[in-house]
């Protein structure tokens, strides 16, 4: 059986036993297809039926998730913890409350985490996890209730050497302290069973702006290898939330120009660049539209999403340099490729987890534009999370400036292990496989070496 034949049969085997798991398809069929170079070359994969094993979480955990609103009635939501892979350690990666969250959703975001934290270099398993609760406009005390409810039933779950659970999309700071009360009450213990802590309370300095910051690193160590870089460039960021809000900031200190920013309803186009406390104040304090920040900066745009061109987002419709899709999946389409391409775009970089849909990766890679795979340019954040561990494991509080510099170190790592990775299988350049090959590679090494488990 040749290498694409076997890849195919797990494929299959995915469509057939995970149905209308569309996400989770596409993201193990982005990374299988983008292992045939290795699979040609080492029968041993097949042998230990990796692929089989891979795709299949460890445990999947779903629950119910009671809880009562403001007005006195009870709610119910469900809560997932994916469980995926633990062969280079505890299972690591965030939990996301969002309305569209489902199983294949969690899965996907389980599944990439596996290689991204393997890509890293340190000892992390992947998992994910989340509830289709919808923390928009939700009082504190209902996200509260919401939290305690969901640890209610997650705390038994997790630990130190276990599962260490962390933010993502609806999940920020104020969702972790509620988590993380929850877990320290239920077990009667203070210890770094989560990441992302407030910096008072067990927390890095650094995990904050950790993912916004390495995807700016990661970008910039794309443009230094082709004798480019990042000061001078005009920058396109989607999203308004954690990510993108310190893609943004570190963009303006590297003398970059991030010019818009986006949220669910809309846009924000200001050439002169984002206002990073404006943007703060009105998306981490007061929680409100960025509509506001139209009002507050007369000299930039709003374009509420109805306005978007069809098909497309009004963000990539915006001439830039460099792209930063930091909001979700499958946000940049097919359109938006057409558009940045038109518009003279150099190299798309992806905060978010698979924002890129297949269609436009394969218009942008044709028109010879550069980009920085999901799992290698957005592993600042989880790797500054195992930098969070190491420092509770130890009872150690690092500066700002220490963890900056080792999360600098681990992107250019990781930038130059996919870069050569890709360079091993004659695909120069091809960073998305590079990554994915190094990712997979050490975690199927180590699956071997740990037996049939
Ligand atoms: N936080 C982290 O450390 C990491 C996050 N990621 C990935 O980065 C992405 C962003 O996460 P994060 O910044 O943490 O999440 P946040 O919840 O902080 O922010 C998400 C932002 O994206 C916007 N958004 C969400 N869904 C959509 C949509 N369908 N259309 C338009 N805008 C949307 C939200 O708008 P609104 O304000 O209206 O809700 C919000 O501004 C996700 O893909 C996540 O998986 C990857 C690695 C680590
Ligand atoms: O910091 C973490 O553990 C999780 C980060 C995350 O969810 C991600 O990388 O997508």
């Amino acid at each position: 059986m040749s290498a694409k034949e076997y890849i195919d049969d797990v494929l299959k085997f995915i469509r057939e036993c995970s149905p209308g798991q569309n996400e989770f398809y596409q993201a193990a069929t982005e990374v299988f297809e983008s292992l045939t170079p290795l699979l040609e070359e080492e029968e041993k994969y097949r042998d230990y039926a990796i692929l089989e094993r891979i795709v299949q979480p460890e445990r999947t955990i779903i629950f119910r998730v009671t809880w009562i609103d403001d007005a006195g009635k009870i709610q119910t939501n469900l809560g997932y913890r994916v469980q995926f892979n633990s062969t280079l350690g505890p299972y690591k990666g965030g939990l996301r409350f969002h309305p569209t969250v489902n199983l294949g959703i969690i899965k996907f975001l389980g599944f990439e985490q596996i290689f991204k934290n393997a890509l890293t270099g340190l000892g992390i398993g992947g998992g994910k996890g989340g509830s289709n609760f919808d923390p928009k406009g939700k009082s504190d005390a209902e996200v509260n209730r919401f939290c305690q409810a969901f640890m209610n039933e997650l705390y038994r779950h997790i630990g130190t050497t276990r599962d260490v659970p962390a933010g993502d999309i609806g999940v920020g700071a104020r969702e972790i302290g509620y988590l993380f009360g929850q877990y320290k009450l239920l077990t009667a213990s203070f210890e770094g069973a989560m990441t992302g802590k407030g910096v008072g309370w067990g927390g890095s300095f650094g995990r904050r702006e950790a993912t916004g910051y390495g995807s700016v690193y990661f970008a910039e160590h794309i443009l230094n290898s082709h004798g480019d870089e990042l000061k001078g460039k005009t920058c396109c960021v989607s999203g308004a939330g954690n990510v993108a809000i310190y893609t943004i900031e570190k963009l303006k200190s590297m003398g970059a120009t991030p010019v818009t920013c986006s949220d669910s309803r809309g846009t924000i186009h200001h050439p002169k660049g984002i206002d990073v406390k404006t943007l703060k104040a009105i998306k981490e304090v007061s929680r409100e539209s960025l509509e506001k920040y139209a009002q507050l900066h007369p000299d930039a745009t709003y374009i509420p999403i109805h306005k978007y061109p069809e098909g497309g987002h009004a963000v990539w419709s915006i001439p830039c340099d460099v792209a930063f899709p930091s909001a979700t999946q499958n946000e940049l389409t097919l359109v938006d490729a057409k558009n940045l391409v038109k518009n003279g775009c150099k190299l798309v970089n992806e905060g978010a987890n698979m924002p890129t849909t297949p269609d436009a990766l394969e218009y942008l890679r044709k028109h010879g534009v550069l980009f920085g795979p999901a799992k290698a340019a957005n592993a600042g954040g989880v790797a500054v999370s195992q930098l969070e561990m190491a420092q509770n494991a130890s009872m150690q509080r690092w500066s700002f400036a220490e963890v900056d510099t080792k999360l600098f170190g681990i992107m250019k790592s990781i930038f130059e292990t996919a870069d050569e990775t890709a360079r091993e299988f004659g695909h120069e350049g091809d960073l998305l496989m590079g990554a994915n090959i190094a990712g997979f590679r050490r975690v199927a090494d180590a699956m071997i070496d740990e037996g049939a488990v």
